[in-house]
């Protein structure tokens, strides 16, 4: 069994399912990030909001720029990781991980809260994955090597609520999830499960979760995912947070283990921030002593993923004007599809990126609480304290919700009395809380309520030798229910797309084929669809399928993305990858510059003023040429091809270097195969080495254009430098035979 991933290696899933049934975690309990009092200073920057860095990840793509730095947010950052096969999602976690995710999320199969006990197995789910000790298992375990190679504890987390709360409680307990949703509010609200039940639940599940420091998040969040007008709950949502809370302190939870999921309640057009920011300050006002889990909005998200994006930015800003300590992000295609492998990604480098460029933010700005929004963050707190005290008057929580107190669509005290009643003698799994014998005794540990431990005893198992709690060699694992629905089934089948040689197009599941082709049609949008449609048909995209149109103008057209299934597999072993340039030592080019004295002519040819490509490539603060003691005679920019060789042949430069940015209409070729054909004519092509750049230029155009070298984006004057010396050495071993 791999007790290391190699990062160039994919995680092996049939492994990581091996021996299950030893399987325990290495740890229990949240971890918070490592954040270093000082802040965090990197290639020269400093940093006021960001955590310890990590030993392994992906930056983001501006970072090359900036020495490959990619600063960590202090948060911790969530991603939502769940499409119905655990075993696919395993190197969703992975990528997640490495894009800068410590909370993995998994969200549940549909209705798994209404299922009055555990699932065993590895079943397939939908819209999310069957919760059960295999699938916990198997996740905690590639947790444990993925975050061993990001250098950064990961929390795995889950949810609590339903109808079999303690019972999951129990088993998070035993697995070492980190983290849980759990909120009795939820499963009134939501599952219509009766609420005398849902708060005994919760006492007992809340108990369990605190002795094995299983961090809580409450459900305040969905009220304004339900709410048809989610700004006008806020009075709502700051009781929902009290009363989670207070119960959850109550049952002997300790508050930094109590999370509120606090989510901004609206989203442009309107003016997003005169209602989310005074909200996200009231809220924080009133719970300071507990921990702030910022969530992106969910509500509105449409089916543009642009524009799921820029609201999440805001989002992540609101957060860093007043605080959290946990950002969770949302794949900004929640609003159109279920989350696809590189959407989880994005949500992520939301998170990362707003984080860094607003990084220390609240050194530089303070909130203005002498104008608008201090008044406007009192009138929330008013309102939620009228709300509260009404509930009073209303007889108290239960007879609250009976008369619909909640998710009301109006903000409090205005009333539309169209909020979700549940009535007390109602509910899934009304009458079964059965009061407990005054002698009642249950020898396990972190039970709630009356417990008879007899006198002397410290711990209640003791009385049985051990609990599962205490001494997992007891808990019974249970492997499959039904091996025609399993995690190896479905990697039977996808064996061949995961460590075969057959590769296709993926975005959930594996092998899954799925492509999206992005199409701007020049017609309105009943017939951009058609087409879009047809299009994607004819490109031999089966079930092809429209999830995002964007009217770019009625009449002129539209942008149409069409999602659809490759029905080819391309096998690896059946393409040619161009072998990887290795550098010569940089002391050896030095050395040759030296003693070849290298001089090269260099400029933007053609019609084209972009230049800093090409001053990237000279200067010595980019780590240019002139950093190797190379001289240039740089000729601006829309030079001509032929100027460029007469200043070659007046200088007595050894090589050519033009820049062709532009590519309309070929015409980067164009400049190539002009200054090939041009030193032929002038009687110079073996006296000069002749190298093209371009954002639209790539390595294999030299031979079709007759150049010695051609290079694309991201190239370092030390590339352009090794194809110079390569090439003048070459010459140099021919006339020498
Ligand atoms: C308090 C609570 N319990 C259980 C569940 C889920 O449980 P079932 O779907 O099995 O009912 C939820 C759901 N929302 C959480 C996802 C959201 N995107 C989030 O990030 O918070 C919940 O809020």
């Amino acid at each position: 069994m791999t007790d290391k991933l190699d990062p160039n290696t994919k995680i092996n899933v049939e492994e990581i399912l091996e021996d299950l049934e030893n399987y325990h975690p290495p740890r229990k309990g949240w971890t918070w990030r490592t954040v270093p009092e000082g802040g965090v200073d990197m290639a020269g920057f400093h940093f006021r909001n960001m955590s310890e860095p990590l030993k392994n990840s992906v930056p983001m793509p501006t970072a090359k720029y900036f020495e490959g730095i990619d600063p960590q947010p202090a948060p911790v950052i969530t991603s939502e990781i769940a499409s119905g096969h655990f075993e696919d999602d395993i190197r969703r976690m992975r990528m997640a991980a490495w894009n800068g995710a410590d909370h993995i999320m998994v969200i549940r199969t549909t209705g798994q809260s209404h299922i009055d006990g555990l699932m065993e197995g590895t079943p397939e789910g939908i819209g999310g994955v069957p919760i059960t000790r295999k699938q916990l298992r198997a996740s905690r375990k590639a947790c444990d090597l993925i975050e061993d190679e990001v250098g950064r504890p990961i929390n795995f987390h889950s949810y609590v609520s339903g109808v079999a709360g303690p019972e999951v409680a129990v088993l998070f307990a035993e697995e070492g999830v980190n983290g849980a949703h759990q909120d009795p509010q939820y499963n009134v609200l939501y599952r219509n499960i009766n609420a005398y039940r849902s708060y005994v639940d919760a006492g007992e599940a809340k108990k369990v979760m605190t002795g094995a420091r299983i961090f809580q998040i409450d459900g305040a969040h969905n009220a304004n995912a339900t709410a048809r007008q989610g700004w006008k709950v806020m009075p709502e949502l700051m009781v929902q947070h009290g009363l989670n809370s207070a119960f959850s302190v109550m049952v002997g939870m300790p508050k930094d283990l109590i999370g509120l999921s606090t989510v901004p309640p609206s989203a442009p057009p309107t003016p997003k921030l005169w209602f989310d920011l005074p909200y996200a300050v009231a809220l924080r006002d009133f719970f300071s002593e507990y921990k702030m889990r910022a969530q992106q909005n969910t509500r509105y998200i449409e089916s543009d993923i642009n524009e799921a994006i820029r609201l999440h930015v805001i989002d992540t800003m609101i957060s860093m004007l007043t605080s959290a300590d946990i950002q969770s992000t949302i794949t900004p295609d929640e609003g159109r599809n279920l989350p696809w492998h590189y959407n989880s990604v994005r949500g992520v480098q939301t998170v990362k990126q707003t984080w860094a460029a607003l990084d220390g933010i609240k050194e530089l700005l303070t909130l203005n609480r002498e104008g608008p929004l201090g008044g406007m963050v009192r009138d929330l707190k008013e309102r939620a304290i009228g709300f509260l005290t009404e509930m009073l008057h209303a007889g108290g929580y239960f007879a609250a919700v009976e008369q619909g107190f909640f998710v009301d669509s109006a903000e409090f005290p205005e009333r539309n009395h169209d909020g979700i009643a549940r009535d007390g003698d109602g509910g899934i799994s009304v009458g079964t809380v059965i009061e407990r014998d005054p002698d009642y005794l249950a020898p396990v540990c972190d039970h709630f309520g009356n417990n008879n431990l007899p006198a002397g005893v410290d711990k209640a198992c003791d009385l049985v030798g051990g609990c599962t709690l205490c001494d997992p060699e007891k808990i019974v694992y249970i492997d499959e229910l039904d091996p025609e629905d399993s995690a190896h089934k479905r990697l039977e089948r996808t064996r061949e797309y995961r460590s075969g040689n057959l590769l296709r197009p993926e975005a959930e599941w594996a092998g899954d084929g799925v492509a999206l082709v992005e199409l701007m049609i020049p017609e309105r949008a009943e017939i951009a669809v058609e087409a879009a449609l047809e299009m994607a048909k004819r490109m031999g995209l089966s079930d092809p399928e429209v999830v995002n149109l964007q009217v770019l103008q009625p009449a002129e057209g539209c942008f149409v993305e069409v999602k659809g299934h490759v029905g080819f597999d391309v096998d690896k072993t059946e393409l040619t990858i161009p072998e990887k340039i290795e550098l010569l030592p940089e002391e050896e080019l030095r050395q040759f510059v030296t003693d070849h004295e290298i001089t090269v002519v260099a400029g933007t040819v053609g019609e084209d003023e972009h230049s800093v490509g090409m001053r990237e490539i000279l200067d010595i603060k980019h780590g240019g040429l002139e950093k190797y003691g190379v001289k240039y005679h740089y000729l601006g920019t829309s030079v001509p091809v032929e100027k460029m060789v007469d200043a070659a042949i007046e200088s007595g430069s050894d090589a050519i270097l033009i820049s062709t940015v532009i590519s309309h209409n070929e015409v980067h070729r164009t400049m190539m195969k002009k200054l090939a054909e041009l030193t032929k004519e002038r009687g110079i092509r073996d006296e000069k080495v002749l190298i093209a750049g371009g954002t639209q230029v790539s390595r294999d155009m030299a031979a079709e254009t007759g150049l010695d070298a051609t290079f694309g984006r991201g190239t370092k004057g030390i590339d352009v430098l090794d194809a110079i010396v390569r090439t003048m050495r070459g010459r140099e071993q021919e006339k020498v035979g």
